[in-house]
């Protein structure tokens, strides 16, 4: 088999689901912004603040990797730092071969300035759009749909909702909660899941990341999730052995192709993996979940969509097939309509694959 190179991944077209805007922001954007409007920074130097952000985010817990975020939050308070940050978003995701993102923040998080929720959903679009218009010149065309996320351990989820559907026809496809797990169950927010449903509206739900089956459970069953973001640790209901044996969650996310948004690295640094080679994606791809590929937060991670897929081809010796599976996976799971989903599937993502794997 030809070796696959880190080049080669860039170039392939590439599907992401679970992307942070607030976690993915270029370390030189952040310092210049922070001048603006003079917060202070671990550090000043570009560089070394890219590696505080990693070393900062590699805790092993999922609250002091969420601390972070602080110093990212703060310089996203203005339209103009908004759809600038979006803006190198769209940029930064076609130049590393992504033909299709989700990205996600969290609109409740951007009043300091008191804009307004649709103000600040404006900006971000805005700045997506004139991104993706650039990457599009360029030659490394992409499409960003954006999703609202409500923060869980707050009260606004049902007004972050009713936000998302008024902005569906201009650019947000979908609806998340994040935040830290374990004690703020996604049942908290369940008039927000039922407003999304009754609305026909689309949802991924943070779960099974820092908190186990419950969460998950909760998620999909009360809740109602298209999609779980994470769900790492359904692996929970899986017994080791050969073959291994699926209790009834895991089970029913197998069955119903529900489709799982890992995020190796980033899952590695909270400590719900213990390495990439350890993480269950291994096992999960082998027992044909609905597994895709994902970042999480580019920044806090030092990573990027063909990083995580390299780090993957050097854990598990998957090859273009397996790269491939993942990239449809994340391409049929997406929130735009089918029949979009289908002409990237069918006129970018197999053509290119199929000139490497012959
Ligand atoms: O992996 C994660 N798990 C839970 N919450 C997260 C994760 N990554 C980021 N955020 C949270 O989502 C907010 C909106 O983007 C971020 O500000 C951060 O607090
Ligand atoms: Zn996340």
């Amino acid at each position: 088999m030809v070796a696959i190179s880190y080049e080669d991944i860039v170039k392939v077209p590439k599907a992401l689901l679970h992307d942070h805007l607030d976690g993915g922001l270029r370390p030189a954007t952040i310092v210049e912004l922070a001048a603006e409007v003079g917060h202070e920074l671990p550090t000043t130097d570009p560089a070394a603040l890219g590696v505080w952000f990693t070393e900062a985010a590699n805790s092993g817990s999922l609250e002091r990797y969420l601390e972070t975020f602080a110093h990212t939050v703060a310089v996203m308070q203005t339209p103009a730092a908004l759809r600038r940050v979006a803006r190198e978003c769209a940029l930064d995701l076609a130049a590393d071969g992504v033909v299709y993102a989700e990205v996600r923040f969290a609109p409740e998080q951007h009043l300091e300035q008191n804009l307004t929720l649709d103000e600040v959903v404006d900006a971000v679009v805005t700045g997506f759009r004139e991104g993706s218009a650039l990457a599009a010149e360029a030659g490394t065309p992409i499409r960003i749909g954006t999703l609202l996320t409500a923060m869980r351990h707050a009260a606004r989820s049902q007004e972050i909702a009713e936000l998302a559907v008024r902005h569906r026809d201009t650019g947000v496809v979908g609806f998340d909660i994040a935040g830290a797990e374990a004690g703020f169950p996604p049942t908290r927010h369940l008039d927000a899941f039922e407003y999304l449903q009754r609305e026909n509206f689309h949802f991924t739900i943070h779960a099974g990341e820092a908190f186990g089956l419950p969460s998950i459970w909760q998620a999909i069953q009360w809740c109602g999730a298209d999609r779980l973001g994470h769900g790492v640790r359904i692996v929970d209901d899986i017994t080791p052995g050969n073959p291994p044996v699926l209790g009834r969650l895991a089970a029913y996310v197998r069955d119903k192709r529900i489709p799982l948004e890992l995020c190796p690295s980033s899952n590695v640094q909270t400590g719900a993996a213990a390495s990439i080679a350890d993480h269950p994606i291994g096992l999960l791809r082998d027992l044909r979940f609905r597994v895709t590929v994902n970042t999480d937060n580019r920044l806090m991670s030092g990573t990027s969509m063909s990083r995580e897929m390299a780090l993957l081809v050097e854990a598990f010796g998957y090859g273009w097939k397996e790269l491939q599976w993942f990239t449809i996976n994340a391409m049929k799971s997406a929130f735009i309509p089918f029949d979009e989903r289908l002409r990237i599937i069918d006129e970018v993502i197999k053509p290119a694959y199929a000139e490497l794997i012959g």
